[in-house]
């Protein structure tokens, strides 16, 4: 059953001429990992705003476990790019913030924020200062205080966009195995194709003006690196390979199709 269901969604915002996303249906079972792929201005931002609760659609019904969301929760973690930690706090304080704000004892957020820290590898941080990590280290304190509230998607906007290459292909292995250790069904967005297709269960790619799903795909190279393949072999894989190509053929025929 679906967990996270988008039941054709559209979305205006106040003033614009034309809708930013129409006709969008997704769902989100769990232990997916789905991932809405799309060039700048195709929505993806939006999307995922709606799914935070941060935006109303303008037609359209979305729910999660059967109830409809009406406004942003804590069953929905959501991950930014640039994540805006505390800089007064340290790390453990960080990830066990939104705990205190709900009012879990000290004892026990700090016990929840440790476990959340050793899942992201970061066993051992707990008491540096924010300014004394690194861009990836500092999105994995973003994934561990979302993951810390127990939601039941977590929810990533172009999380790994401000990461220089290779701490991107970290962070994609790293959330990949976060992924598989806790089961925890992700919608992320992305621009990056080599990202989209190597992380994706399921990939919708989102075409522009308005915004709009133009392809589907069931994917299985992040579950096979979950399963231990290494990323070199995966990556290198004619399957893997033809896929990516596949994906950057429709994004340049739909940009063509726009300019044309
Ligand atoms: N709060 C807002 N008010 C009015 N228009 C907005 C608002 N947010 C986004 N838009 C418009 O909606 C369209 C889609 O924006 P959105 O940020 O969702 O796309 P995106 O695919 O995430 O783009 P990018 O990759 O550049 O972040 C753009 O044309 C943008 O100008």
């Amino acid at each position: 059953m679906a967990l996270l269901q988008l039941e054709r969604i559209s979305a205006q915002y106040p003033g614009a001429a034309e809708p930013v996303l129409t006709d969008i249906s997704l769902d989100l079972g769990p232990g997916e990992l789905l991932v809405a792929l799309g060039p700048s201005g195709s929505g993806k931002t939006t999307l995922l705003n709606l799914i935070a609760g941060f935006v109303a659609p303008s037609a359209g019904r979305i729910s999660l476990d059967g109830a409809p969301v009406t406004g942003p929760g804590a069953e929905r973690g959501v991950v930014f790019q640039d994540d805006a930690l505390l800089p007064w706090q340290d790390v453990i304080g960080n990830v066990a913030f939104g705990l205190e704000l709900a009012g879990v004892p000290r004892a026990e957020r700090e016990a929840r924020a440790r476990d959340m820290l050793a899942l992201v590898d970061l066993a051992g941080f707990e008491r540096r200062h924010i300014w004394e990590l690194s861009g990836g280290q500092k999105q994995r304190v973003g994934i561990a205080r979302a993951l810390a509230a127990e939601p039941r998607v977590l929810l990533m906007d172009e999380p790994f966009g401000a990461l220089d290459a290779f701490t991107r292909e970290q962070m994609q292995e790293l959330l990949l195995q976060v992924w598989r250790r806790t089961a925890k069904p992700v919608f992320l967005i992305t621009h990056d194709i080599e990202e989209a297709v190597f992380l994706a269960s399921e990939l919708i790619l989102l075409s522009p003006n308005p915004g709009r799903i133009s392809e589907r795909l069931r994917l299985d190279f992040g579950q096979r690196y979950a399963a231990g393949e290494s990323a070199r072999a995966i990556k290198s894989d004619p399957r893997f390979i033809e896929t990516r190509e596949h994906v950057l053929a429709q994004v340049f025929a739909e940009r063509q199709r726009r300019s044309a």
